[in-house]
């Protein structure tokens, strides 16, 4: 792919879209089977960057799969036990959250001398609160280069035990404790740090696939749980990804702007995903949703200015940031409580701001939050991605403006999208097209 691309004004968008699988529930769902008794086959499984780190690792850990050609089926052969590699083992794990996290509580159990590393910005992405927590169980990890920041090296011991954890940053550090901990010796008991859990959806669509693989938890709303351990993940047989709750948002927000009528398939109201939450955010902001089985459909309507707490939608908010620069009446939208976009990709309120304030929106970035004005008139800007996909999609939406908008290094959406750019073309409908 070229080292931009140039999205000419799009006058309408109609079609759908088939999602690609979800990258949260790819990445789980490919730890648990490794682990787990039994044989599981995985359909719909996203391929992008992230699920490929986790790929990569597995196999590096001596976990045997078969993956199809388009890469969207995996037959894993799982070991009914923990992770285990006994020697000096590096893992590269990129910008995957998804798999960094996880893999971190998971080679804490009895694997030694494992390193986890990744790309530059993921060594400025705090991992302390996991390693605290894993500690607190027994398990000895280093930092490798500064305090609190992968790369780490691990040496197993985790046990089980009390342990508090800090949840404010990301969820991410919650889902890999609770993951691993029924793979562990004893029992653990989670609390969690003055009751505040960030991102809360994803912990329970982790809690609903330990479930599938037949481990359920305790918990007390959110603030203690308890994990039995000597436990065994047991397969499902098979398992069907849900198309990504967040990659939908994109398509979903286009017709909410210029549709016609925008589908998505491969999710449905019954999804585990808490970014479908995007959907009752776009129908509050005045646009037309229909729920069907197994499909969303989004048509557009007048869009109203909101003033919403996000922080249950930290991915797909991005594009709401956008879609408030399409309200009626130029009023001011304001998205709240998103204050760990900051250690994600990029620092996204910082970025979102600057790239914002280009193609001529009235923005205030406070340190938890974004107040967003819609511009008198539409710049075509040319717009830095900061190597971060979410930025590079949801900024493809200007081109439903009546400017054209010029995308910096759109490869960055191989991290969870890499055909996104084709898929926005085929709904897309080019004003020079008329
Ligand atoms: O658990 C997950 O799969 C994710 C949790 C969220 O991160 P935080 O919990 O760090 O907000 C989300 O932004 C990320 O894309 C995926
Ligand atoms: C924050 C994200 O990714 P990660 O899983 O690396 O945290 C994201 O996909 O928006």
């Amino acid at each position: 792919m070229e080292k931009k691309i140039v999205i000419k004004p799009i006058s309408y968008v109609n079609g759908t879209i088939n999602l690609p699988g979800s990258k949260s529930i790819s990445n789980r769902v490919l730890l648990l089977a490794a682990q787990s008794d039994g044989i599981t086959c995985i359909n719909n499984l996203l391929d992008s960057d992230d699920v490929r780190y986790m790929l990569i690792a597995l196999q590096k850990l001596n976990v045997n799969y078969f993956l199809s050609p388009d890469r969207n089926f995996c037959k894993i052969y799982g070991l009914g036990k923990p992770l285990y590699y006994n020697s000096s083992l590096t893992l590269f794990l990129g910008n995957a959250g998804t798999a960094m996290r996880p893999l971190t509580a998971a080679l804490s159990l009895n694997s030694k001398d494992i390193i986890l590393t990744g790309i530059s910005r993921m060594k400025e992405r705090p991992i302390n609160h996991l390693v605290d927590a894993l500690r607190q169980g027994g398990a000895k990890i280093q930092y490798l280069e500064k305090n609190g920041y992968p790369p780490i090296k691990l040496f197993g011991g985790y046990e089980g035990g009390i342990i508090n954890i800090n949840s404010k940053i990301s969820s991410q550090f919650l889902s890999s404790l609770l993951m691993m901990a029924p793979l562990a010796s004893k029992d653990t008991y989670i609390s969690i740090r003055d009751d505040i859990v960030v991102s809360k959806p994803y912990i329970s669509l982790t809690l609903k696939i330990m479930k599938v693989f037949g481990i359920e938890i305790y918990h007390d709303h959110y603030k203690t749980f308890h994990i039995k351990g000597k436990s065994v993940y047991k397969s499902p047989g098979e398992y069907t990804v849900e198309g990504d709750a967040s990659s939908a948002s994109y398509f979903l927000a286009a017709g909410a702007i210029k549709g016609g009528t925008v589908r998505v398939t491969g999710i449905d109201r019954s999804s585990i995903q808490g970014d479908i939450g995007f959907s009752k955010v776009l129908q509050k902001m005045g646009a037309k949703i229909y729920w069907g089985n197994n499909y969303i459909e989004c048509k557009k309507n007048n869009l109203y200015a909101i003033d919403m707490d996000m922080n249950h939608i930290p991915d797909s908010a991005m594009t709401v940031a956008i879609l408030a620069l399409f309200v009626d009446k130029k009023k001011t939208t304001i998205l709240r409580n998103i204050y760990n976009w900051r250690v994600k990709e990029t620092d996204r309120l910082s970025a979102m701001t600057n790239e914002l304030r280009k193609v001529g929106a009235y923005v205030l970035e406070k340190e938890n939050s974004l107040e967003i004005t819609p511009p008198d008139k539409f710049n075509p800007a040319i717009i830095n991605t900061y190597d971060d996909h979410r930025i590079a999609m949801c900024f493809s939406l200007i081109a439903l403006s009546n400017v054209s908008i010029t995308i910096l290094n759109p490869k960055c959406t191989y991290k969870t999208f890499p055909n996104f750019f084709k898929q926005l073309k085929k709904i897309s409908i080019f004003s020079q097209d008329l």
